[in-house]
Order: C-alpha cells, then structure tokens, then sequence
C-alpha cells in the first residue's frame, strides 16, 4: 500500500476518500428485513407485561448508500437499529437478509461493526496508539507490522485525522472523537457500518464533514451505512441516499430523501413551501398533518420500497425467492479472519493498559501515597506494640486496623474504575477486538503488581515501625498474607464492579469486608451465634486476620519481654493463641483457602461479564 495517495479534504476541510484506493475490496452487502418485531418485558402495575417496540416493519438497505433511520423520540430507531446489527437479539423475531440470505450471526459479527451514540474511546491513548492497538487486535497476524502501519495511516488520512495523531483522545473534539471510533472500526474495512445518532452533540460544520465523511466510504468504498438521525438541516438531509422513516415501531417511509415531498402529496399531505423536509417528515410522523393520512402512509409504506430511479415497488420475500443464487451479491463470501492468538491479544492489551497507567499518573501516585502515609500513621500510632506482652492487644488492633485497610482499598481500587470500562470493553468486544479471557489476564496482569506494590509500601514502614519481630520467616508470611488477602479483596471489587450498578456497588462491597472482618477479631468462634458460624468459616478476611496473629506470635515464638508493667496476662505467646482460639491455625489450608476464594471470585467475575457481554 506503499503507493497509495489519499486525498486528506476537500475545500471545506472535508475529508475524501478515493474510490479503491484504501482497503481491499471487501464484499459488498446489502441488508434487508421482513416482519421484523421486537418485543421486552416491562414491569406495569406490578406486573410483567410484554410490550412490542416494532410492529413487523420491512426494510433494505443496500450497498454504496448511506441510509438515516428517521423518526420522533421514542419511536424505535435505535431499536432498529440494534436488532439489524444483532446488538439486540433475543425479542426479536422476523427475518434479517444479507444479499438475500438469511443473516447468519457469525458472519454479522465478521462483516459489521456497530458505532454507539457515545464515544466510547479510550482517552488515556492518543489517536495513533489507539489505531496501532486496534490493529494489532483486529488484523490477521499475517500482515506485516508494515503493511498495519500503512493501513492506519491511510485511514487516519482520510478521516482528516493524521494532523491529530497524537493528540490524547480526551483532548479531541467531539466530531474528532466521533471519527476516531469510525476510523477504529474501519480497520477491518467491514461491509456494514451501524450508527447510533453519530450527528449528536455536534456543531453544524462537524456534522457536516462527518457526513461527507460517511457518503464519501458508502459511495466510494461500496459500503452499507446505516445510521439514526435527529432533525438534521435541509442541507445535511440531502446528502443521504436514503431515508428510513419510523414512527411508533412502524415504517412510515423508505426511499431517497428528495422524493418524500411528492410521495406524501401524492397521499395529500403536503408539505408547506420553505420547509426543511427533515422537519416534516417528522411533523407527518407525529400526527400533525392528521392520523388518517398518517395510518394510510403506515399501511401503505411497510412491505415496500420505493426506489429512485423507477419508482417501482417490491416485496423483500419475492426477491429472495427470485434471486436465489443467481446475483452475483447472493452468497458472501466471508474467510474467517486470522485473528491474533490469546497470548498476542493479552500482550497488546497489556501494553494498552500500560500506557493508560503511565498517563493516569496522579491515581497511582495517589494510591502509592496512600498506603505510604497510612502506614507511617499505623506505624506510629502503634510503636514499638510487637514486641512487649503488655500491648499485645494494641498489637491485635493494629493487625486487625492493617487487614481491613488492605482489604479496603483493594477492593475500592478497583469497584468503581470497572463499571466506567464497562462501556469501552462492550464495543471493542461487540466489534470483535478480542476474547474475554485475554481482557481479564491484561488487566489482572496490571493490577496485581500494582496492588502488590501498594501494600509493600504499607507493610514495610509500619513492620517496622511497630516493632514487630526481625526474622525473615515471620515477615514474609505476613506479607503474603496481606498480599493475598488484598488481592482477593480487590477481585471482590472486579465482581461488585461488574455484577452491580456503582451505587450499590460502592456501598455493598465495603459493607460485605466489615461483616466478614468482625468474625475473629470482634467474636470468637464459641461465641457466635449457629446460625453465623457458616460466616466464621467462609470469611476469607477472618482467615487472613488468623493467620497474621499466627505468623507474628505462633510457630513456638519465645516468652516476650514485659515492658513497663510487673505482671503480663500474655508473657507466652502461646497461652496468648489458646486463649485467642488462634493456636490452631494451619497457615497452609488458611493460605489455599484465600487462594481459592481470589480464584474463584475471578471465574464469577468473568463469567457476570461474559454473561453481560453476551446478553443480547
Ligand atoms: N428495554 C426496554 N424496556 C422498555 N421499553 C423500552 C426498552 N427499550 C426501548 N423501550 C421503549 O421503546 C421505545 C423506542 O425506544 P428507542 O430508544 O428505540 O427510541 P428512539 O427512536 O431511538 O428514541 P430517541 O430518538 O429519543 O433516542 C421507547 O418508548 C422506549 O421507551
């Protein structure tokens, strides 16, 4: 692709692209649909009620045009639209044709991609790492790193966005941001484009170069782009192909943009001179130029389509009947693509999360600080307790104030930073950037050793500071006893995070670690209630407390030194655990069992999120 010159803009600053010159040509599909309904389940007074959003509605959308679904609020557009690129699946029913096959949703997923509404970008990556990542996820480890960087900077050329290459995606604007998650998608150069309201929230000069932009890959690049649109201007109406008109779950109008005028006089509704069409497409759909007229153009527009250049009308089934095989179109011809193995997914989206962490500077130093600070406090406010039998239970206080402190920002880290990825990791999984489990290795890949860092720093002044005893055996089972404990705290967040809405989350997680805190510490094993033991048990932050009581005074520790006072209750270590119901603790069960909650949350966790993921 050495040779190839693109076109950067036109003279009002909008990007072109030219015909063939980009991508390889790719199949070019057209989409249709018949008896398309979709039906949820709403709760109305405290019942559950099925409530139908599309009412059978038919459709085309063919190649090389770009098509607005138009329509009042609430009338179903984005409905539509997430049924036809199978991002709403199950409630729907109806028959969904590629090129006059019925859509297969495999072959969907390989030759479309859907843009949402808001931009769910990462912001933390410039324009070109972002590009660079998505490549490398998305295209066949076959190509050279040569041929992806070419690719990349074609499409940022063309989508005018090489001059912002590096720019940080929270620095874009918001029609810079909107072409950047085109330009994402466009890597694999899918047949089928979807998007969700791309002209909302944009000035009047934006929209226009983003539609331009558009029109430009539908004609050019014989691409099938369907999009939701709110009122636009006369100007910008113009510039579709194509108009799909919904009103109420049902289709009003399909055709081009300029024959709607005669189509609804020809039907006596028409329209007023000097107005915007756009807007009375949506007037007629609203109802004001009367119901009777509205019912009819239902009644009549559904089953067929009316076309430019013959005006002539057809029914999606006859031509799926007709055409069979015969059109050149009929069978696409997709080849799997090569994707990445899971261990060059997982590096690529570790190197991403690396660069995100670099550039989100100040949390990190933050949270590094925090456990700094928090342990030079701890290890003041408790000086020199480890090593004197009279405060031996200022020593508990101080074990138990470390585990929970761990256990707390472990967790908190995290619950609220995973429902803010959720949306970013949903399109890049939609569009079949990688699997789930490469996701979660990447990310655990990243957090762990931070966590791990965080709680060395805790640990190591306040070790100290408190006076704990100077041997390396005790140390380091105290140590890989927060460590795990954190880290299992913290996979409580990812599932808080991914199963809850924040506002739950943030409260639940916290208040589920205090519960199981106070098993051990605040109340022995005999003196719970039976009906609480399973709680005893199943505490993994009671283990923990356990076992780091046992790794500073079990493992035959001597008789330590009474300091200030003549008589010390717990000069024995031993009688000390006896009495505590701490002398039978087996680090090593203890140590698994945390290990197989740390396991265990995380298989929850991602199998909440596959299911989230997943849930159409
Ligand atoms: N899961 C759901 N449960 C209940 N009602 C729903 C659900 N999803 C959509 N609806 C309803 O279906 C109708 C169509 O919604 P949709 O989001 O498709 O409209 P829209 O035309 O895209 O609206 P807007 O232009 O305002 O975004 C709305 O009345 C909406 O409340």
């Amino acid at each position: 692709m050495g040779d190839v010159k693109y076109q950067s803009e036109d003279n009002n600053n909008v990007p072109v692209v030219k015909k063939g010159q980009l991508f390889p040509k790719k199949a070019e599909v057209d989409l249709s649909f018949e008896n398309l309904t979709y039906t949820v389940s709403t709760f109305s007074h405290y019942k559950l009620v099925k409530k139908e959003i599309l009412h059978g509605i038919h459709g085309s959308f063919r190649s090389g045009q770009l098509t607005a679904i138009m329509g009042p609020s609430g009338s179903g557009k984005s409905t539509l639209l997430n049924v036809l690129a199978g991002y709403s699946t199950s409630g729907s029913s109806g028959s969904v044709y590629l090129n006059d096959a019925l859509r297969d949703e495999k072959q969907m997923a390989n030759i479309s991609c859907y843009i949402q509404q808001d931009d769910f970008v990462r912001e933390l990556l410039t324009v070109r790492e972002s590009m660079t990542v998505a490549a490398h996820l998305k295209l066949p480890t076959t190509m050279s790193t040569l041929s992806k960087v070419s690719l990349v900077d074609g499409i940022l050329e063309s989508l005018g966005l090489a001059i912002h290459e590096n720019t940080i995606v929270t620095r874009l604007s918001g029609g810079q941001k909107k072409r950047l998650s085109i330009a994402l998608e466009l890597i694999t150069n899918p047949s089928i484009l979807f998007l969700d309201e791309p002209t909302t929230g944009l000035d009047s000069l934006s929209c226009s170069q983003l539609v331009s932009m558009m029109v430009d890959l539908a004609h050019n690049q014989n691409r099938t782009i369907v999009c939701t649109l709110h009122q636009p201007t006369a100007l910008l109406f113009e510039k579709f192909d194509q108009v799909y008109v919904v009103t109420s779950g049902q289709c009003l109008y399909q055709g081009p943009p300029h024959l709607i005028i005669p189509y609804f006089a020809e039907r006596t509704i028409v329209c007023p001179p000097y107005h915007n069409p756009a807007d009375f497409l949506i007037e007629v759909a609203i109802g004001e130029y009367g119901t009777t007229g509205l019912k009819k153009l239902i009644d009549s527009a559904p089953k067929y389509i009316y076309t430019n250049d013959q005006h002539h009308c057809h029914k999606i089934s006859d031509t799926y009947q007709k055409n069979n095989s015969t059109d050149e179109k009929s069978s696409i011809n997709i080849k799997q693509v090569n994707r990445p193995p899971s261990y060059l997914q997982i590096y690529h989206l570790y190197l991403r999360n690396i660069i995100m962490y670099k550039r989100n500077k100040l949390n990190l130093q933050l949270r590094i600080i925090a456990h700094l600070l928090i342990g030079l406090i701890f290890g003041y406010l408790y000086r020199d307790v480890g090593d004197d039998a009279s405060t031996i239970l200022s020593n508990m206080v101080f074990i138990y104030g470390t585990n929970l402190f761990l256990v707390y920002t472990g967790q908190m880290a995290v619950i609220v930073s995973f429902p803010l990825e959720y949306k970013v990791l949903k399109r890049e999984h939609f569009n079949g950037w990688f699997t789930l489990f490469p996701y979660m290795i990447s990310i655990l890949l990243v957090e762990i050793p931070f966590q791990i860092l965080c709680c060395l720093v805790y640990i190591i002044p306040s070790y100290v500071l408190t006076g704990q005893p100077m041997e390396l055996m005790r140390f380091s089972y105290f140590t890989i006893f927060l460590v795990v404990t954190s880290l299992t705290s913290q996979s409580t967040g990812f599932l808080c995070g991914a199963g809850l809405p924040v506002k739950i989350s943030v409260f639940i997680g916290p208040v589920f670690v205090v519960l199981l805190s106070v098993f051990g510490f605040a109340i022995r094993l005999r003196d719970t209630p039976t009906i609480y033991i399973w709680v005893h048990y199943f505490s993994f932050v009671r283990s923990s407390y356990q076992s780091l009581v046992y790794s500073l005074y079990g493992f035959d520790r001597n008789v330590l030194p009474c300091k200030d006072e003549m008589y010390c209750h717990y000069k024995n270590p031993t009688k000390f655990l006896s009495e505590m119901e701490f002398d039978q603790v087996h680090m090593n069960f203890e140590f698994l069992y945390i290990c197989s909650v740390f396991l265990c949350t995380y298989v929850l966790t991602t199998t909440v999120i596959w299911y989230r993921l997943n849930k159409r």
